[in-house]
């Protein structure tokens, strides 16, 4: 619960300091789409990338949050909320220290997209639509979770008994079905280059 005894602390290095020592601008790539779309894929083969170049960048992955600062959420919709609230408050602090954050989470409200996308500085949002059908993902189904839910042994699930708002205007709209894993991060690297987000 937050205090009115808590007062905010400018720091003496700033954001943009941070930024001009990494050489490049601080963003937050936020990948949404099914499970099984191919979030954690992609995401991991941009940050190899990155990597590669020298950037300075790190990886937020749904599952692995979820076993930690997220461990004790489930899969109702409240839960979604909060286990959203909570990635992008990191989020942020991880672009106040100049990196380039990628989110990898369902992050099926788009209400909650919005609200991550409040919280940081104009052009800084990136939403990555990773844009697969359900019936790849259920036949890709790479932890066997479809079959299941379909089953009914998991309940509330993404795309089945559970909303997925389709992304309207995605920065990067990735189709899996159709490109290779190394097309599609390629695909988003290429964006950051055109935007000067990293240098070419
Ligand atoms: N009910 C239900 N619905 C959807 N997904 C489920 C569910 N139960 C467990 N899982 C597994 O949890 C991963 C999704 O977690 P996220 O934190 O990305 O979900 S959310 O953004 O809060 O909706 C998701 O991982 P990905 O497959 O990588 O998307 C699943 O492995
Ligand atoms: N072009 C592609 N992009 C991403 N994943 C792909 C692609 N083609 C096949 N796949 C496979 O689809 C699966 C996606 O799983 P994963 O990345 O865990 O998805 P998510 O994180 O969205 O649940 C992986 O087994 C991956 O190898």
């Amino acid at each position: 619960m937050k205090t009115d005894n808590t007062v905010w602390h400018d720091q003496q290095v700033t954001k943009q300091q941070r930024a001009e020592l990494k050489k490049q601008k601080p963003c937050l790539l936020w990948y949404t789409g099914l499970s099984g779309s191919g979030k954690s894929t992609v995401a991991n083969a941009v940050d190899a990338l990155l990597f590669e170049r020298t950037c300075h960048s790190y990886l937020l992955d749904g599952d692995n949050v979820r076993h930690g600062l997220n461990g004790d959420l489930g899969f109702s919709d409240e839960a979604r909320v909060e286990n959203i609230r909570r990635i992008s408050e990191v989020a942020k602090l991880f672009l106040d220290a100049g990196v380039i954050v990628s989110t990898a989470f369902i992050s099926p409200f788009a209400s909650d997209r919005a609200m991550a996308k409040a919280k940081l500085e104009q052009g800084e949002f990136i939403e990555v639509f990773i844009d697969t059908p359900i019936e790849v993902c259920e036949q890709r189904d790479p932890k066997g979770l479809y079959k299941k839910a379909r089953a009914g042994e998991i309940k509330d699930f993404t795309g089945i008994d559970s909303t997925y708002d389709v992304p309207e205007s995605p920065q990067i709209h990735v189709k899996t079905a159709e490109q290779s894993i190394e097309a599609c991060a390629q695909q988003i690297v290429n964006y950051l280059i055109e935007r000067q987000f990293i240098s070419s």
